[in-house]
Protein backbone atom coordinates (compact mmCIF):
# COMPACT_ATOMS: atom_id res chain seq x y z
CA UNK A 1 0.00 0.00 0.00
CA UNK A 2 2.75 2.32 0.91
CA UNK A 3 4.39 1.80 -2.19
CA UNK A 4 1.01 2.25 -4.33
CA UNK A 5 1.37 5.67 -2.30
CA UNK A 6 4.29 7.00 -3.19
CA UNK A 7 4.40 5.76 -7.03
CA UNK A 8 1.25 7.93 -7.45
CA UNK A 9 2.65 10.64 -5.38
CA UNK A 10 5.66 10.79 -7.81
CA UNK A 11 3.14 10.14 -11.06
CA UNK A 12 1.65 13.31 -9.44
CA UNK A 13 4.62 15.50 -9.58
CA UNK A 14 6.31 14.06 -12.66
CA UNK A 15 3.07 14.20 -14.67
CA UNK A 16 0.74 16.86 -14.86
CA UNK A 17 -1.52 16.80 -17.41
CA UNK A 18 -1.64 20.50 -18.65
CA UNK A 19 -0.12 19.88 -22.13
CA UNK A 20 -3.07 18.88 -24.67
CA UNK A 21 -5.13 21.83 -22.86
CA UNK A 22 -2.23 24.51 -23.21
CA UNK A 23 -1.63 26.87 -26.10
CA UNK A 24 1.76 28.61 -26.90
CA UNK A 25 2.37 32.02 -28.56
CA UNK A 26 5.59 32.44 -30.74
CA UNK A 27 7.14 35.09 -33.05
CA UNK A 28 7.04 33.94 -36.65
CA UNK A 29 9.63 36.20 -38.99
CA UNK A 30 8.29 36.70 -42.34
CA UNK A 31 10.34 39.30 -43.63
CA UNK A 32 14.46 39.31 -43.13
CA UNK A 33 15.53 42.45 -41.37
CA UNK A 34 16.52 45.39 -42.93
CA UNK A 35 18.44 47.82 -40.92
CA UNK A 36 17.12 47.71 -37.93
CA UNK A 37 14.56 44.88 -37.00
CA UNK A 38 10.51 46.33 -36.72
CA UNK A 39 7.84 44.67 -35.27
CA UNK A 40 6.33 44.50 -38.72
CA UNK A 41 9.20 41.57 -39.47
CA UNK A 42 6.86 39.20 -37.15
CA UNK A 43 3.58 37.87 -36.92
CA UNK A 44 2.92 36.10 -33.59
CA UNK A 45 1.07 32.63 -33.79
CA UNK A 46 -0.85 30.67 -31.70
CA UNK A 47 0.03 26.75 -31.87
CA UNK A 48 -1.31 23.90 -29.46
CA UNK A 49 0.45 22.10 -27.71
CA UNK A 50 0.20 17.83 -27.79
CA UNK A 51 0.33 15.74 -24.98
CA UNK A 52 3.46 14.81 -23.23
CA UNK A 53 5.20 11.66 -24.33
CA UNK A 54 7.84 9.62 -22.38
CA UNK A 55 11.01 11.42 -21.32
CA UNK A 56 10.11 14.65 -22.39
CA UNK A 57 8.95 17.83 -20.75
CA UNK A 58 6.95 21.20 -21.14
CA UNK A 59 8.18 24.15 -20.49
CA UNK A 60 6.75 27.40 -19.49
CA UNK A 61 9.34 30.32 -20.65
CA UNK A 62 9.95 33.18 -17.76
CA UNK A 63 12.69 34.90 -19.58
CA UNK A 64 13.37 35.12 -22.90
CA UNK A 65 17.02 36.23 -24.06
CA UNK A 66 17.89 39.30 -26.88
CA UNK A 67 21.21 38.45 -28.23
CA UNK A 68 22.85 40.38 -30.95
CA UNK A 69 23.57 37.42 -33.07
CA UNK A 70 19.44 37.33 -33.63
CA UNK A 71 20.14 40.40 -35.97
CA UNK A 72 23.22 38.51 -37.94
CA UNK A 73 21.81 35.36 -38.20
CA UNK A 74 17.92 35.26 -39.31
CA UNK A 75 19.49 35.65 -42.97
CA UNK A 76 20.46 32.32 -43.31
CA UNK A 77 16.90 30.80 -42.69
CA UNK A 78 14.01 30.57 -45.22
CA UNK A 79 11.08 32.68 -44.59
CA UNK A 80 8.94 32.08 -42.81
CA UNK A 81 11.02 30.62 -39.68
CA UNK A 82 10.06 30.58 -35.73
CA UNK A 83 12.55 33.17 -34.05
CA UNK A 84 15.45 31.40 -32.41
CA UNK A 85 16.87 32.02 -29.25
CA UNK A 86 17.80 31.22 -25.53
CA UNK A 87 15.32 31.28 -22.04
CA UNK A 88 14.87 30.42 -19.12
CA UNK A 89 11.60 28.68 -18.55
CA UNK A 90 9.84 26.72 -15.45
CA UNK A 91 8.95 23.03 -15.87
CA UNK A 92 5.67 22.44 -15.49
CA UNK A 93 4.61 19.15 -16.76
CA UNK A 94 6.87 16.04 -17.39
CA UNK A 95 7.71 12.63 -18.07
CA UNK A 96 11.21 12.56 -17.49
CA UNK A 97 12.69 12.15 -14.02
CA UNK A 98 15.44 13.87 -13.70
CA UNK A 99 13.47 16.90 -15.14
CA UNK A 100 10.71 17.06 -12.07
CA UNK A 101 7.87 20.08 -12.63
CA UNK A 102 8.68 23.28 -10.75
CA UNK A 103 12.14 23.32 -11.73
CA UNK A 104 13.94 25.56 -14.45
CA UNK A 105 16.14 24.78 -17.62
CA UNK A 106 17.69 26.89 -20.03
CA UNK A 107 16.87 26.12 -23.66
CA UNK A 108 17.27 27.13 -27.18
CA UNK A 109 13.52 26.94 -27.80
CA UNK A 110 12.91 30.19 -29.71
CA UNK A 111 11.02 33.45 -28.78
CA UNK A 112 7.50 31.15 -27.70
CA UNK A 113 5.78 30.99 -24.79
CA UNK A 114 5.27 26.96 -23.84
CA UNK A 115 7.64 24.71 -25.42
CA UNK A 116 8.00 20.45 -25.31
CA UNK A 117 11.31 19.51 -25.30
CA UNK A 118 13.11 15.84 -24.69
CA UNK A 119 16.17 16.51 -22.85
CA UNK A 120 19.52 14.07 -24.00
CA UNK A 121 17.99 14.00 -26.95
CA UNK A 122 20.34 15.04 -29.83
CA UNK A 123 20.58 18.94 -30.41
CA UNK A 124 20.13 20.64 -33.40
CA UNK A 125 23.70 21.55 -35.47
CA UNK A 126 24.99 24.99 -34.26
CA UNK A 127 22.54 24.90 -31.01
CA UNK A 128 22.99 24.97 -27.77
CA UNK A 129 23.00 22.34 -24.70
CA UNK A 130 19.46 22.02 -22.88
CA UNK A 131 20.15 22.38 -19.15
CA UNK A 132 18.70 22.22 -15.84
CA UNK A 133 19.47 25.40 -13.62
CA UNK A 134 21.32 24.94 -10.42
CA UNK A 135 19.64 26.70 -7.51
CA UNK A 136 20.50 30.07 -7.58
CA UNK A 137 19.74 31.13 -3.89
CA UNK A 138 19.22 35.06 -3.52
CA UNK A 139 20.17 35.34 -7.49
CA UNK A 140 17.17 35.45 -10.55
CA UNK A 141 16.96 32.60 -12.51
CA UNK A 142 17.10 34.77 -15.35
CA UNK A 143 21.14 34.26 -14.82
CA UNK A 144 21.35 31.10 -17.02
CA UNK A 145 20.53 33.85 -19.88
CA UNK A 146 23.61 35.81 -18.93
CA UNK A 147 26.40 35.03 -16.55
CA UNK A 148 25.27 31.54 -16.02
CA UNK A 149 24.06 30.49 -19.49
CA UNK A 150 25.60 31.21 -23.08
CA UNK A 151 27.39 34.78 -22.40
CA UNK A 152 28.94 33.16 -19.40
CA UNK A 153 30.94 30.41 -21.43
CA UNK A 154 31.01 33.23 -24.33
CA UNK A 155 33.36 35.34 -21.70
CA UNK A 156 34.82 31.84 -20.08
CA UNK A 157 35.87 30.01 -22.78
CA UNK A 158 36.81 33.02 -25.29
CA UNK A 159 39.19 34.61 -22.84
CA UNK A 160 40.75 31.25 -21.50
CA UNK A 161 40.88 29.50 -25.21
CA UNK A 162 41.85 31.93 -26.70
CA UNK A 163 43.39 34.70 -25.30
CA UNK A 164 44.92 32.77 -23.13
CA UNK A 165 46.01 35.87 -21.21
CA UNK A 166 49.06 35.60 -17.79
CA UNK A 167 48.83 37.25 -14.28
CA UNK A 168 50.02 40.97 -15.72
CA UNK A 169 49.31 41.27 -19.42
CA UNK A 170 46.95 43.81 -20.69
CA UNK A 171 44.05 43.03 -21.85
CA UNK A 172 41.51 45.26 -23.86
CA UNK A 173 37.50 44.51 -24.59
CA UNK A 174 34.91 46.22 -27.08
CA UNK A 175 31.66 46.06 -25.99
CA UNK A 176 32.60 46.11 -22.29
CA UNK A 177 29.67 46.94 -20.52
CA UNK A 178 27.48 44.45 -22.30
CA UNK A 179 26.59 40.66 -21.30
CA UNK A 180 29.89 39.20 -22.35
CA UNK A 181 32.39 42.41 -22.34
CA UNK A 182 31.46 43.28 -18.62
CA UNK A 183 32.49 39.59 -17.84
CA UNK A 184 35.44 38.90 -19.59
CA UNK A 185 36.85 42.35 -17.85
CA UNK A 186 35.98 40.54 -14.62
CA UNK A 187 37.64 37.10 -15.25
CA UNK A 188 40.31 39.00 -16.39
CA UNK A 189 40.98 40.77 -13.00
CA UNK A 190 40.56 37.71 -11.59
CA UNK A 191 43.21 36.24 -13.54
CA UNK A 192 45.81 38.93 -11.96
CA UNK A 193 45.76 41.12 -15.62
CA UNK A 194 45.49 45.19 -16.38
CA UNK A 195 41.70 45.17 -17.83
CA UNK A 196 41.22 48.67 -20.23
CA UNK A 197 37.46 48.32 -21.79
CA UNK A 198 35.55 50.45 -24.03
CA UNK A 199 31.75 51.11 -24.22
CA UNK A 200 29.30 53.23 -24.97
CA UNK A 201 28.62 55.83 -22.28
CA UNK A 202 30.21 57.39 -19.32
CA UNK A 203 27.71 55.69 -17.00
CA UNK A 204 28.62 52.65 -18.47
CA UNK A 205 32.79 53.62 -18.18
CA UNK A 206 32.01 54.79 -14.40
CA UNK A 207 30.41 51.32 -13.51
CA UNK A 208 33.25 49.33 -15.04
CA UNK A 209 35.94 51.46 -12.67
CA UNK A 210 33.91 51.85 -9.89
CA UNK A 211 32.07 48.18 -9.52
CA UNK A 212 33.65 45.64 -11.73
CA UNK A 213 37.60 46.82 -11.42
CA UNK A 214 37.95 47.52 -14.53
CA UNK A 215 41.43 49.77 -14.33
CA UNK A 216 40.64 52.01 -17.32
CA UNK A 217 37.63 52.08 -19.46
CA UNK A 218 36.65 55.08 -22.40
CA UNK A 219 33.89 56.25 -23.84
CA UNK A 220 34.71 54.98 -27.89
CA UNK A 221 32.23 57.85 -28.96
CA UNK A 222 33.59 60.61 -27.50
CA UNK A 223 37.74 59.34 -26.59
CA UNK A 224 40.21 59.22 -29.35
CA UNK A 225 40.89 55.75 -29.39
CA UNK A 226 44.52 55.74 -29.78
CA UNK A 227 45.36 58.65 -27.19
CA UNK A 228 42.62 56.96 -24.61
CA UNK A 229 45.54 53.33 -24.98
CA UNK A 230 48.45 55.11 -24.36
CA UNK A 231 47.15 56.14 -21.23
CA UNK A 232 45.21 52.79 -20.57
CA UNK A 233 47.63 50.46 -21.68
CA UNK A 234 50.94 52.04 -21.36
CA UNK A 235 52.75 48.32 -21.71
CA UNK A 236 50.96 47.73 -24.99
CA UNK A 237 48.03 45.41 -25.66
CA UNK A 238 48.53 41.08 -25.19
CA UNK A 239 45.22 40.65 -25.71
CA UNK A 240 41.96 41.98 -27.68
CA UNK A 241 38.33 40.65 -27.12
CA UNK A 242 36.83 41.66 -30.03
CA UNK A 243 33.19 42.21 -29.62
CA UNK A 244 32.51 45.21 -31.89
CA UNK A 245 35.10 45.14 -35.09
CA UNK A 246 35.67 48.07 -37.38
CA UNK A 247 37.63 50.75 -37.43
CA UNK A 248 38.00 50.60 -33.45
CA UNK A 249 39.58 46.68 -33.88
CA UNK A 250 42.00 48.41 -36.09
CA UNK A 251 43.38 50.64 -33.82
CA UNK A 252 43.65 48.28 -30.92
CA UNK A 253 45.49 45.60 -33.33
CA UNK A 254 47.71 47.97 -34.40
CA UNK A 255 48.53 48.38 -30.68
CA UNK A 256 49.16 44.85 -29.54
CA UNK A 257 52.69 43.48 -28.26
CA UNK A 258 54.33 40.86 -30.44
CA UNK A 259 52.56 37.27 -30.02
CA UNK A 260 49.46 38.94 -29.16
CA UNK A 261 46.01 37.17 -29.15
CA UNK A 262 42.90 38.65 -30.16
CA UNK A 263 39.72 36.75 -29.53
CA UNK A 264 37.55 37.50 -32.66
CA UNK A 265 33.84 37.29 -30.91
CA UNK A 266 31.50 39.36 -32.80
CA UNK A 267 31.09 42.85 -34.78
CA UNK A 268 28.23 44.44 -33.78
CA UNK A 269 29.41 47.79 -35.13
CA UNK A 270 28.16 46.80 -38.72
CA UNK A 271 24.63 43.90 -37.86
CA UNK A 272 22.25 46.82 -38.87
CA UNK A 273 24.34 47.89 -42.03
CA UNK A 274 23.56 47.11 -45.60
CA UNK A 275 26.60 47.04 -46.42
CA UNK A 276 29.86 46.41 -45.05
CA UNK A 277 32.24 49.37 -43.62
CA UNK A 278 36.03 49.51 -44.66
CA UNK A 279 38.70 49.68 -42.17
CA UNK A 280 42.41 50.52 -42.10
CA UNK A 281 44.57 47.18 -43.48
CA UNK A 282 45.49 45.37 -40.81
CA UNK A 283 47.23 42.53 -42.21
CA UNK A 284 50.81 44.47 -41.66
CA UNK A 285 49.96 44.21 -37.70
CA UNK A 286 49.51 40.75 -37.75
CA UNK A 287 52.33 39.93 -39.68
CA UNK A 288 55.43 42.19 -38.05
CA UNK A 289 53.68 41.32 -34.32
CA UNK A 290 53.22 37.82 -35.24
CA UNK A 291 49.62 38.66 -34.01
CA UNK A 292 47.25 35.45 -33.61
CA UNK A 293 43.50 36.04 -34.49
CA UNK A 294 40.92 33.70 -33.58
CA UNK A 295 37.11 33.76 -34.28
CA UNK A 296 35.03 31.40 -32.29
CA UNK A 297 31.32 30.30 -32.27
CA UNK A 298 30.64 29.33 -28.33
CA UNK A 299 29.15 26.11 -29.06
CA UNK A 300 32.42 24.85 -30.15
CA UNK A 301 32.74 23.83 -26.29
CA UNK A 302 29.29 22.36 -26.39
CA UNK A 303 31.07 19.27 -24.65
CA UNK A 304 32.59 20.76 -21.62
CA UNK A 305 29.53 23.41 -21.19
CA UNK A 306 29.02 22.36 -17.21
CA UNK A 307 32.86 23.46 -17.12
CA UNK A 308 31.93 27.35 -18.06
CA UNK A 309 28.63 27.24 -15.79
CA UNK A 310 30.59 25.81 -12.56
CA UNK A 311 33.50 28.26 -13.02
CA UNK A 312 31.27 31.60 -13.11
CA UNK A 313 28.96 30.10 -10.34
CA UNK A 314 31.87 29.67 -8.28
CA UNK A 315 33.26 33.39 -9.47
CA UNK A 316 29.52 33.95 -8.28
CA UNK A 317 29.19 32.65 -4.91
CA UNK A 318 32.51 34.39 -4.06
CA UNK A 319 31.68 37.48 -5.30
CA UNK A 320 34.29 37.44 -7.45
CA UNK A 321 31.75 38.06 -10.54
CA UNK A 322 29.10 40.83 -10.53
CA UNK A 323 25.97 41.57 -13.40
CA UNK A 324 23.51 43.62 -14.34
CA UNK A 325 20.51 43.59 -16.49
CA UNK A 326 18.45 45.40 -18.50
CA UNK A 327 14.76 43.85 -17.90
CA UNK A 328 12.57 44.34 -20.39
CA UNK A 329 8.49 43.34 -19.35
CA UNK A 330 6.70 41.43 -21.53
CA UNK A 331 5.50 39.03 -24.57
CA UNK A 332 4.74 41.92 -27.04
CA UNK A 333 7.91 43.51 -26.24
CA UNK A 334 10.22 41.09 -27.72
CA UNK A 335 11.41 44.01 -30.65
CA UNK A 336 11.62 46.17 -28.82
CA UNK A 337 13.78 44.71 -26.47
CA UNK A 338 15.73 43.39 -29.33
CA UNK A 339 16.23 46.84 -30.59
CA UNK A 340 16.80 48.38 -27.67
CA UNK A 341 20.02 46.03 -26.78
CA UNK A 342 21.64 46.69 -29.96
CA UNK A 343 20.96 50.25 -29.35
CA UNK A 344 23.39 50.20 -26.35
CA UNK A 345 20.30 50.87 -23.60
CA UNK A 346 21.33 48.04 -21.81
CA UNK A 347 24.62 47.82 -19.07
CA UNK A 348 25.34 43.66 -18.89
CA UNK A 349 22.20 41.54 -19.75
CA UNK A 350 19.16 42.22 -21.53
CA UNK A 351 16.53 39.76 -21.00
CA UNK A 352 12.51 40.09 -21.21
CA UNK A 353 10.59 38.72 -18.28
CA UNK A 354 7.69 37.61 -20.45
CA UNK A 355 4.82 37.82 -17.51
N1 LIG B 1 31.12 34.26 -30.97
C1 LIG B 1 30.16 33.88 -30.13
O1 LIG B 1 29.96 32.70 -29.86
C2 LIG B 1 29.33 34.92 -29.48
C3 LIG B 1 29.46 36.21 -29.89
N2 LIG B 1 28.76 37.20 -29.31
C4 LIG B 1 29.04 38.56 -29.76
O2 LIG B 1 29.57 39.29 -28.66
C5 LIG B 1 29.21 40.65 -28.77
C6 LIG B 1 28.53 41.12 -27.49
O3 LIG B 1 27.35 40.37 -27.31
P1 LIG B 1 26.49 40.56 -25.98
O4 LIG B 1 27.38 40.71 -24.85
O5 LIG B 1 25.48 39.50 -25.96
O6 LIG B 1 25.74 41.94 -26.26
P2 LIG B 1 25.80 43.22 -25.35
O7 LIG B 1 25.19 42.93 -24.05
O8 LIG B 1 27.21 43.71 -25.37
O9 LIG B 1 24.85 44.23 -26.11
C7 LIG B 1 25.21 44.82 -27.29
C8 LIG B 1 26.04 46.09 -27.04
O10 LIG B 1 26.73 46.42 -28.23
C9 LIG B 1 27.08 47.78 -28.17
N3 LIG B 1 27.02 48.38 -29.50
C10 LIG B 1 25.94 48.57 -30.29
N4 LIG B 1 26.30 49.17 -31.44
C11 LIG B 1 27.63 49.36 -31.37
C12 LIG B 1 28.59 49.96 -32.24
N5 LIG B 1 28.25 50.47 -33.43
N6 LIG B 1 29.89 49.98 -31.83
C13 LIG B 1 30.25 49.48 -30.63
N7 LIG B 1 29.39 48.92 -29.78
C14 LIG B 1 28.10 48.85 -30.14
C15 LIG B 1 26.09 48.47 -27.23
O11 LIG B 1 26.82 49.01 -26.12
P3 LIG B 1 27.53 50.45 -26.17
O12 LIG B 1 26.67 51.36 -25.36
O13 LIG B 1 28.85 50.19 -25.54
O14 LIG B 1 27.62 50.87 -27.59
C16 LIG B 1 25.19 47.32 -26.75
O15 LIG B 1 24.87 47.42 -25.40
C17 LIG B 1 28.36 40.76 -30.02
O16 LIG B 1 29.18 41.12 -31.11
C18 LIG B 1 27.86 39.35 -30.24
O17 LIG B 1 27.52 39.09 -31.55
C19 LIG B 1 27.90 36.97 -28.29
C20 LIG B 1 27.71 35.70 -27.84
C21 LIG B 1 28.37 34.56 -28.44
C1 LIG C 1 21.03 28.75 -34.52
C2 LIG C 1 20.54 29.28 -33.24
C3 LIG C 1 21.38 28.90 -32.09
C4 LIG C 1 22.41 29.92 -31.78
C5 LIG C 1 23.25 29.47 -30.68
C6 LIG C 1 24.00 30.57 -30.06
C7 LIG C 1 25.39 30.70 -30.56
C8 LIG C 1 25.83 32.11 -30.40
C9 LIG C 1 26.89 32.46 -31.34
C10 LIG C 1 26.96 33.92 -31.46
C11 LIG C 1 27.56 34.48 -32.46
C12 LIG C 1 27.59 35.91 -32.62
O1 LIG C 1 26.96 36.69 -31.96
Amino acid sequence: MAKLFSYMQNATRLYSSVSGKVKSQKYVLTKYFQGEPKKSDFKIVEEDIPDLQEGEILTEAEYLSVDPYMRAYMIGYKLPTDMIGGQVAKIIASRHDKFPVGKYVAGQFGWRTHTISKPGAPQKSGFLPLTLLPDLGPHPVSLGLGVLGMPGNTAYFGLKEICKPKAGETIVITGAAGAVGSHVGQIGKNMGCRVIGFAGTDEKCNYLIKELGFDHAFNYKTTNIRSALKEGAPNKVDCYFDNVGGEISSTIMSYMNHYGRVAVCGSISSYNDATLPKVTILQPAIVFKELKVEGFLVNRWFNKWEEGINANLNWLQDGKLKYQEKVYHGFDNMVDALVGMLRGENTGKAVVKVK
